[in-house]
């Protein structure tokens, strides 16, 4: 009785690149949960769709009278129940009919709802009472592709991780050190910086990848020496989005460089050897398993091979991807798949194969902090959410609060 659900609202709100989103509001008789969709730049063909036909605007006039309808009286705790109504409202198989940022925001305001029935942290109604590790920020240094302007890199994202951090604080410290550190070294190659970033607080300045690459490095190398910290570099590559099918070539126009796929696995490898990377994220295209699972064979005994376009949260996608040895970690974005039970499957199903699970944000964010949350209950040893900027902040800081509630709390195993 305690989380049966009284009201749903939604709203339009703005995200960080200013574009709308929708905003739930879940109300139980003493409950009371928020949750906002954030929205891709660089999205995998196989997401649920964002948004119906009229966007955010149709999702306000006709879909809330719809999904409040069917689930004001259910108990916001059967979330299973709920994001089942979800679905059954949706009627399609990819969300187009409600969106999969209207589900996704639903569910989780829905979760959010219960959990504040019970006078529970969302991590802990999650989790249970286990939880003791908080997950190493994996963090956004540089932007360039899909997240940046013109001349930035072709890689979209040059990222690092604080591996040798022994609590939260110091691990988004770290983060930050490195940030400050690479801004530096930037204005003394790109006499044209100032100062600008990318959609995820990265800087978005005019460098070629190879450039990019050395300064991440070298920062690493010199904030690690001076602080004690091991900082390594990872990378999302986001390669779909410069994978040419008719010619069957990555091209990387910023470099004036194209790679066939042979090509492109080789280079990878050399980069992960070169600046011993800890971390790639989709360096090879979403629709080819076999490349994948042939860079996982060279490197994924020294690396993550991460799918994000490759997998989209979907299990059944997954599923594939197990069978065909593609990558060893994962991209779990909740608004690809759409609801908080198929975002859970998917890390289960991650897990029991032994593909580490990556809670990560998207490109447009608000300062919604739920995926802290999830990363925490779920036991993803790692978050990927930026590194600066607030709607990126919001999340770490949640971070900090949830570690200072853990009874022994400690930094997840790698
Ligand atoms: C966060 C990412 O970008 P987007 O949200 O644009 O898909 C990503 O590709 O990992
Ligand atoms: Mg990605």
């Amino acid at each position: 009785m305690d989380s049966v659900i009284e009201d749903v609202r939604l709203r339009k709100i703005i995200d960080s690149r200013g574009n709308p989103t929708v905003e739930a509001d879940v109300l139980t008789w003493n409950g009371f949960g928020r949750a906002a969709a954030p929205s891709g730049a660089s999205t995998g063909v196989n997401e649920v769709a964002s948004f119906p036909d009229g966007g955010v605007d149709r999702v306000i006039e006709d879909i809330e009278d719809l999904i409040s309808s069917e689930i004001i009286g259910m108990e916001a705790e059967d979330i299973r129940e709920i994001d089942n109504v979800l679905k059954e409202i949706d009627g399609t198989d990819n969300f187009s009919n409600i969106g999969g940022n209207t589900a996704v925001a639903v569910s989780m305001a829905t979760v959010k709802a219960a959990a504040s029935s019970y006078n529970l942290p969302l991590y802990r109604f999650l989790g249970g009472a286990m939880p003791t590790s908080i997950p190493f920020p994996l963090g956004n240094m540089i932007n360039g592709g899909a997240h940046a302007g013109v001349n930035a890199p072709d890689i979209q994202e040059f990222l690092v991780i604080p591996v040798g951090a022994s609590n939260i604080t110091e691990a988004i410290t770290t983060n930050i050190n490195v940030h400050r550190r690479i801004k530096e070294k930037i204005q003394k190659v790109d006499d044209t910086f100032t100062g600008g970033k990318g959609d995820e607080g990265g800087w978005a300045p005019n460098l070629t990848n190879q450039q990019a690459l050395e300064i991440q490095f070298s920062a690493c190398e010199e904030i690690s020496d001076e602080t004690g910290v091991l900082v390594r570099p990872g990378l999302d590559v986001a390669s779909s989005e410069f994978w040419n099918e008719e010619e069957q070539q990555y091209v990387y126009e910023r470099e004036g460089v194209s790679r066939s796929v042979g090509e492109q696995i080789d280079y990878i490898a050399d980069l992960i050897d070169t600046y011993k990377l800890f971390y790639v994220e989709d360096p090879i295209q979403e629709n080819d398993f076999v490349a994948f699972a042939e860079l996982t064979a060279k490197c994924g005994d020294r690396c993550l091979i991460c799918g994000d376009d490759l997998f989209v949260t979907n299990a059944e996608i997954l599923a594939e991807g197990i069978e065909a040895n593609a990558g060893n970690s994962l991209i779990i974005k909740p608004n690809q798949i759409g609801t908080l039970t198929d975002t859970y499957n998917t890390i289960e199903l991650a897990k029991a194969n032994q593909y580490v699970p990556i809670v990560s944000h998207r490109s447009g964010e608000t300062t919604d902090e739920t995926i802290a949350h999830l990363a925490v209950a779920f036991n993803a040893p790692i978050i990927k959410t930026g590194a600066a900027g607030g709607e990126r902040i919001a999340k770490l800081n949640e971070l900090i609060r949830i570690e200072e509630e853990l009874v022994n709390p400690k930094m997840a195993d790698l």
